[in-house]
């Protein structure tokens, strides 16, 4: 019998200008990762800390890492190759990042990854990590950090020891205002936690001593006390309903979800919709993508979705996901009710991938791509 395939493997783009600090911040997800295998891809990996992984071997330009990660160096033209290597059975990532260099620019690789007809890899987000002392001079000699910065899904605004609370509050506003929808979090060193990249996943047969990070492990340590760092960490809702989801009123919700709202993910159940499937939902920044899966014999009929973010209201998202749902369900031999219901469904089918059923076979619980 041939093995199940792994789902989609999230790819983030971390951008920045020189010095921002994106390789202390793969770095800190290297030593974070709590047994998940980060597969990276730099231009120059004379940069990341190979130290404090074990090199297992070197193939061409891949450096294979003992505990799980890979490296390559890469341009961009040879991109498709080096997504194809990493997302090989063999390697069994659990996700990608490529650290575009200082001067790249970051929407060029969404794009390629967006255009990309590689079916084990799902865009997972642009991160654009801002100096935050240095951001206004940044600015002024490359104005354009403000085309990055609107194009971005997470603004991590990074060396937040280096800057008062008063101007971390300051550029924290400017940053948000060219940011377009993008959610704003502070890191120091590029602490930030894991989640917010990829959904890490419990490996306890793999290197037990790393653990999740927990929230206090994410702010700097002199900064513990401080209210306004709390603030600047970012918040996941999760919202349950054993009632249908209305797919119109949903898809409403979706388009107009609020600037700060980064990622979603979970599945959806649109009940007379499309009694058959449920939908995983997979959504960073402006991106969204359904991937409908049966439901599983017996399997209770529910959404269940986490919503994460920066700023964001999460009573008001409760209140708006509860105002998506349909007690009332109309019966087949209703017609017209039937119809509207379908005409809803275009609004969802609208973001489904075509075709994907050789990505992932059906309906292991935990085998979708959320
Ligand atoms: N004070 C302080 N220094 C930091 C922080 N994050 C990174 N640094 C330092 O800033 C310098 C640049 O960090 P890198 O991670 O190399 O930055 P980068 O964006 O990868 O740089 P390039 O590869 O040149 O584009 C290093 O000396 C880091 O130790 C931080 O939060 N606070």
């Amino acid at each position: 019998m041939t093995p199940p395939r792994a789902p989609q493997i999230p790819v983030v783009v971390l951008a920045g200008f020189l010095g921002s600090g994106k390789t202390t911040l793969l770095n800190h997800l290297l030593r974070n990762r709590a047994g998940n295998r980060i597969g990276v891809i730099v231009n120059d990996f004379g940069s990341i800390e190979i130290d404090a992984v074990t090199v297992a071997g070197q193939v061409g330009s891949t450096v294979s890492l003992g505990n799980g990660c890979l490296c390559c160096a890469v341009d961009a033209s040879e991109l498709d190759t080096y997504l194809e290597t990493l997302t090989g059975p063999a390697a069994r990532l659990d996700v990608i990042v490529i650290e575009a260099s200082g001067l790249a620019e970051p929407q060029e690789l969404v794009r390629m990854l967006l255009a990309s007809d590689n079916p084990h890899i799902r865009y997972g987000g642009l991160v654009e990590v801002v100096d935050a002392a240095e951001f206004t001079a940044t600015r002024e000699r490359h104005p354009e950090i403000d085309r990055h910065l609107a194009v971005a899904d997470l603004i991590v605004l990074n060396k937040t020891d280096r800057v008062t609370d008063a101007r971390l509050r300051a550029v924290r506003e400017s940053v948000g205002t060219s940011g377009g929808r993008a959610a704003v979090i502070c890191s120091a060193y590029g602490r930030i936690d894991p989640e917010l990249l990829f959904d890490p996943v419990l490996r306890p047969d793999e290197d037990d001593s790393f653990r999740q990070l927990t929230f206090e492990d994410l702010l700097p340590e002199d900064d513990r006390t401080h209210e306004e760092h709390l603030h600047a960490a970012y918040e996941s809702v999760a919202f349950t309903s054993d009632v249908p989801l209305c797919p119109r009123r949903f898809m409403a919700f979706l388009d107009s979800r609020p600037a700060g709202l980064y990622r979603i993910k979970g599945f959806a159940d649109f009940g007379a919709g499309d009694p058959g499937n449920r939908y995983a939902l997979h959504a960073v920044g402006g991106f969204l993508r359904f991937v409908p899966r049966r439901w599983a014999r017996d399997e209770p009929r529910l959404t269940q979705l986490v919503l994460i973010g920066s700023g964001i209201d999460a009573d008001a998202l409760r209140k708006e996901l509860e105002g998506c749902q349909e007690p009332w369900q109309p019966s087949a031999a209703d017609q017209d009710a039937a119809e509207q219901l379908e005409r809803g469904m275009w609004g969802v089918l609208r973001y489904v991938r075509q075709p994907d059923d050789d990505v992932a076979p059906a309906a292991a619980p935990d085998d979708d791509e959320t």
